[in-house]
């Protein structure tokens, strides 16, 4: 699990950490794994031009003195400063020393630079970039340097990923202590580029992370083999309500995801049944009412159901049991019709709204998407999977993750059925909902992630790649 840090959290950690140590230990620790970074991706240091954006601040100061170490090594590196009078002291005469010049932005040479470092603002910025600093960051990336930005890319509002105005597009983020959430979510997740975690000592003072990303070995340990023991019951057994009789492809995708992530048992209910069934015979169909289709450990209703007085008495019989339900597609617009039927359960229900099916149930998303997350979970009690380029999960507790596996190429027709498919599947096992819903959409990423391997993929190969998916996610822990 990665921990995910806000700026809050990571102030008294440093501080904790700093009381026995030299002032500035921690961040020379930072400027040196920032320069070695950063010479890594020059490949050759010696005769490269770096230019250093230098704000008043510490991360101004980190910039600094990894510029000293990289003209220690022989690089040019300038320095335009944002607040001549207020740069990091100590910063900037490492630099002179090492014989790196300030100089004027006009002087700076983007148009011939390797590399450009963004030490602007890192985890102290508030609101949009000035306009001073965001003139500079205009120029300096409309050079071919490569784009690094030092901490956080300036203009990225480090604990939500809120970008209010200009920004540093940063192609490589070389960040310190822990990974921030702004790095991996909202719009702020588009400008990190490749984040890069330089381990500065905080391991030991850290406290409870405010959000975590799952990772392969995590989400394996939820796709354990069936035991000597197992049989089809024991697997967990899965209810679908999906699609109807003139569209069933929402009920054969999300029927099929659920096989192809557990192959236990999963039942279909709806009108749907003929076509179902004869894309998966083995499930167990009727098409009649969700009480006809005989026990179940979850229930995932709403994809393709239709919006109608019948099927919000299909959808109300569902909720009404105190097992796990997954909600979706039109069964959320049901909900937010009915909010009742989800803040009156008292077993586990996930939403998995995208932004206007979150709308309609909670109000705008807003900028801040964690919190969104979170406060949609908390109003209806359930947990929400709030889908997006990195999708958010939060459950009433405040708990949260922020998936970190995917492809642009998943924003196509269908998906969702395949994920609804895969959250039931795991939620039918019995795992608390949180994990189910994040380890569904890990799972469900990395499939795109296989698929897109071979080309342009449509939903349908997203179900062919789940056995292949579950088994290098359990490979990939030996
Ligand atoms: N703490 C530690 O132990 C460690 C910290 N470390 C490093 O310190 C960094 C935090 O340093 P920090 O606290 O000095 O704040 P920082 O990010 O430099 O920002 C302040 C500057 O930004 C400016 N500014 C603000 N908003 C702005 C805007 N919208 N647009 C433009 N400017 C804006 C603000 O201007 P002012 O408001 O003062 O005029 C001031 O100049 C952290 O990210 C990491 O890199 C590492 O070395 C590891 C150890
Ligand atoms: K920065």
């Amino acid at each position: 699990m990665i921990g995910l840090y806000t700026a809050a959290q990571l102030r008294p950690a440093e501080q904790q950490l700093l009381a026995g140590l030299r002032p500035d230990t921690l961040m020379q620790r930072a400027a040196t794994g920032l320069a070695t970074i950063c010479a890594g991706l020059l490949g050759r240091v010696a005769g490269a031009r770096v230019v250093l954006l230098v704000g008043s601040g510490d991360n101004g100061g980190d910039a600094l003195l990894a510029g000293a170490r990289l003209a220690a090594r022989g690089a040019q590196v300038r320095a335009v400063l944002l607040s001549p009078e207020g740069a990091h002291a100590g910063g900037l005469a490492a630099l002179e020393r090492a014989g790196g010049r300030v100089v004027r932005g006009e002087d700076a040479g983007f148009e011939r630079a390797d590399l450009v470092l963004d030490g602007i603002v890192g985890i102290g910025g508030s609101g949009p970039l000035r306009p001073p600093a965001a003139e500079l960051v205009a120029r300096a990336t409309a050079g071919p340097g490569l784009l690094v930005a030092v901490d956080v890319p300036s203009g990225v509002a480090a604990d939500t990923g809120e970008v209010p105005g200009a920004a540093f597009a940063a192609q490589h983020t070389i960040t310190f202590g822990a990974v921030k959430p702004g790095l991996v979510v909202g719009a702020g997740r588009g400008l990190a580029g490749t984040v890069h975690l330089v381990d500065i000592g905080l391991g030991g003072v850290l406290p409870a992370p405010d959000a975590v990303q799952l990772t392969d070995a995590d989400v394996a340990a939820h796709l354990d083999a069936p035991g000597a023991d197992d049989d089809k019951y024991s697997r967990g057994v899965v209810g679908v309500i999906a699609g109807s009789a003139t569209y069933p492809g929402a009920g054969v995708l999300c029927t099929g995801a659920a096989l192809r992530t557990r192959p236990g048992l999963v039942r279909y209910a709806g009108t749907a049944a003929a076509g179902v069934t004869a894309a998966w015979p083995e499930a167990l169909v009727t098409s009649g009412r969700p009480g006809d289709a005989g026990r179940v450990q979850a229930w995932v209703a709403g994809p393709g159901m239709g919006t109608d007085d019948d099927a919000l008495s299909v959808l109300a019989e569902v909720l009404v049991t105190d097992l796990p339900v997954v909600v979706d597609a039109d069964g959320l617009t049901l909900v937010s019709r009915h909010p009742e039927l989800v803040r009156d359960r008292s077993a586990p229900t996930v939403l998995t709204p995208h932004d206007r099916e979150f709308a309609r149930l909670f109000g705008d998303v807003g900028p801040d998407r964690l919190a969104a997350a979170r406060r949609g979970a908390a109003e209806l009690g359930c947990t929400v999977l709030l889908k997006g380029d990195a999708t958010v999960v939060a459950d009433a507790t405040g708990r949260t993750h922020v998936n970190a596996t995917g492809t642009p190429w998943l924003a196509t027709a269908g998906t969702g059925d395949v994920l609804a498919g895969v959250l039931g599947a795991l939620l039918a096992t019995g795992l608390p909902a949180a994990e189910a819903a994040a380890s569904a959409a890990h799972l469900h990423g990395r499939a795109g992630q296989l698929a897109a391997e071979h080309g342009p993929l449509i939903a349908g190969d997203l179900v062919r790649r789940l056995p292949e998916t579950v088994a290098r996610l359990r490979g990939s822990v030996g």
